[in-house]
């Protein structure tokens, strides 16, 4: 980690703390199932307006300081022989429309893939006290619309898609048969919000079955 902070604009201690947030972040979504195989990403903003994120392809429930390496605000790797993660411009995306966004999400659970599958562009969630834990919101009696976006493997395309949607989002993002992106002004915050999201999706997933 030294030899990347040699050129940093910001405290040397940034870059470590950033690394070792983000190794927690995908502990603890591994200990809920969120980033099955090597599924998942995770990135923090610096105080440079780069960003630390996960490289492409590593377990993020077993990342050590090498899974995770440093962009510029565009995605492009500082090093060029580094290999972001494949989704490294959702996250750009994110930092680029929302100023205050400190850290990005991204988990494969079981609800928000199946919920997403069974059709319709949007999940609605309403009555829930947890839909609090999202921004500007205030009662469970809102309705929280969590927009679902096809799956595309051309992640500039699907970025497309996203953009025109990011002003409404209180909640977050769902792709369709793959997983959420969710974001805050720090790791705490983007993780309070992803829990609480999946614990949403997963009573939605629950009371379906029981219908
Ligand atoms: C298990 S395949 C999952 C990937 O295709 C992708 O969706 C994902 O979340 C992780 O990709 P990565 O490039 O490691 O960030
Ligand atoms: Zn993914």
């Amino acid at each position: 980690m030294d030899g990347m902070m040699d050129k940093a604009a910001f405290p040397a201690g940034a870059y470590c703390d950033a690394v070792a947030r983000i190794i927690a972040a995908g502990q603890r979504m591994d200990r809920f199932g969120w980033v099955p195989a090597t599924a998942g990403n995770i990135s923090i903003r610096l105080p440079d307006g780069t960003l630390a994120i996960t490289r492409s392809g590593g377990h993020k429930g077993l990342l050590g300081p090498q899974g995770v390496i440093r962009v510029d605000a565009a995605g492009a790797p500082l090093l060029p022989a580094d290999r972001p993660s494949a989704e490294t411009l959702l996250h750009c995306q994110v930092y680029a429309h929302d100023p205050a966004a400190g850290a990005v999400l991204h988990g494969h659970s079981v609800a928000s893939t199946v919920l997403s599958m069974a059709g319709g562009n949007e999940l609605v969630l309403e009555g829930y006290e947890v839909q609090k834990v999202f921004a500007g919101q205030d009662t469970h009696a809102a309705r929280v619309s969590v927009p679902i976006f096809d799956n595309d493997q051309d992640i500039a395309r699907l970025c497309r898609v996203v953009a025109p949607h990011l002003d409404a989002m209180r909640a977050g993002y769902i792709i369709r048969g793959h997983g959420v992106y969710v974001w805050g002004a720090d790791m705490d915050v983007a993780l309070a919000r992803l829990e609480g999201l999946e614990f949403l999706l997963a009573c939605e997933l629950e009371r379906r079955r029981m219908r």
